[in-house]
C-alpha cells in the first residue's frame, strides 16, 4: 500500500436514468484517518457511500482496497474484507440481547474467551454496562445506535464506514456518539457521512464536501467553513448556512 492508503476511488461514478448522482470521484482514505462526507440535500453522499459498501455497483471508475480493485463484490463480501459498514437502516437483532448482539459481531473476528473480553470491553466504551441483558428493542433510539456502533468497535474492521451515526440524537447523545467514533478510529479508518454540520465541527478532523455528486472541496472544517463554492452550495439551496 503506497503513501499507507486504505481505501481509494478513481473516477468512480454511477448514473441512474441521466442522473449523474455520483460522477469522477477521486477519493483517498490513509491508514488511521477520520474522513467527515458532508453536502447538501441530494449531493451524492449516500450514493457515495454505498459504492463503498457494495449497495450500488459503479458505473464508472474503481475502488481499491488495500491496493486491490474490490470488482464487483456483494456486501457481505466486502464485510468479510474487513470494511464494516452501519447503514442509516437498522441492523440489530431486535429480540436479542445487547449482550448477544455485540458478541455476533465480535464473533465476526474473534472467537472463545477473546471475543467475550471484547464484548465487555466495548460494554463500558458505549456505556451500556447496565443493559448488557437488555433486549434491544426495549432500548431507546441513542442507545440502538451505540449499540451498532459498539458492533463496530467489537468486530474492529480495517475501515469502518458509518451512515449519519447521529442522527435523531439529542446534543449530549451526539457528543457521546463522536467519543465512540474516536474509539472507533484506534483501531480502523473511519468515513463518516453526515449531514448536520454542528456534528461534522464537534468531529474536527478532514472533511470532504459533495455537491451534485462531485467533490468540490476539502480540508479542515475552518477551511471549507470559509471555501465561497461550500457556501454557495449550501446557500443555493436555502439549507443552513455554514458556520
Ligand atoms: N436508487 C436511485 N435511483 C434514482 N435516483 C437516485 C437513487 N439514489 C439516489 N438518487 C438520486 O441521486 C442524487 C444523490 O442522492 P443521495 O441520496 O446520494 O444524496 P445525499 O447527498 O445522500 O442527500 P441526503 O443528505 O438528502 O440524503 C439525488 O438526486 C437522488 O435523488
Amino acid at each position: 500500500m503506497s503513501d499507507n492508503i486504505i481505501l481509494q476511488t478513481k473516477g468512480l461514478g454511477i448514473s441512474f436514468g441521466g442522473l449523474h448522482a455520483v460522477r469522477d470521484v477521486d477519493f483517498v482514505l490513509r491508514g488511521g484517518e477520520l474522513r467527515c462526507l458532508i453536502g447538501p440535500n441530494g449531493a451524492g453522499k449516500t450514493t457515495f457511500f454505498r459504492l463503498l459498501s457494495g449497495q450500488h455497483t459503479p458505473t464508472r471508475g474503481e475502488i481499491i482496497y488495500k491496493g486491490k480493485p474490490l470488482g464487483n463484490l456483494q456486501p457481505y463480501q466486502i464485510a468479510r474484507l474487513g470494511i464494516g459498514v452501519k447503514t442509516q437502516v437498522p441492523s440489530l437483532f431486535e429480540g436479542l440481547s445487547v449482550f448477544e448482539n455485540l458478541e455476533l459481531a465480535a464473533n465476526q473476528t474473534f472467537s472463545g474467551l477473546e471475543a467475550v473480553s471484547i464484548v465487555d470491553e466495548t460494554l463500558e466504551r458505549i456505556s451500556l454496562q447496565d443493559q448488557r441483558h437488555t433486549i434491544c428493542q426495549e432500548l431507546a433510539h441513542g442507545q440502538r445506535q451505540w449499540v451498532e456502533l459498539g458492533q463496530i468497535l467489537a468486530s474492529k474492521p480495517d475501515v469502518a464506514l458509518l451512515d449519519e451515526p447521529a442522527a435523531g440524537m439529542t446534543h449530549d447523545e451526539s457528543l457521546k456518539t463522536i467519543e465512540i467514533i474516536k474509539e472507533i478510529t484506534a483501531k480502523s479508518s473511519v468515513v463518516v457521512v453526515e449531514h448536520d454540520m454542528d456534528f461534522i465541527k464537534l468531529i474536527g478532523e478532514r472533511v470532504t464536501v459533495f455537491d451534485r455528486g462531485e467533490v468540490i472541496a476539502d480540508g479542515t472544517f475552518k477551511e471549507i467553513a470559509s471555501n465561497p463554492q461550500v457556501r454557495e452550495a449550501y446557500l443555493g439551496r436555502k439549507e443552513a448556512a455554514v458556520a
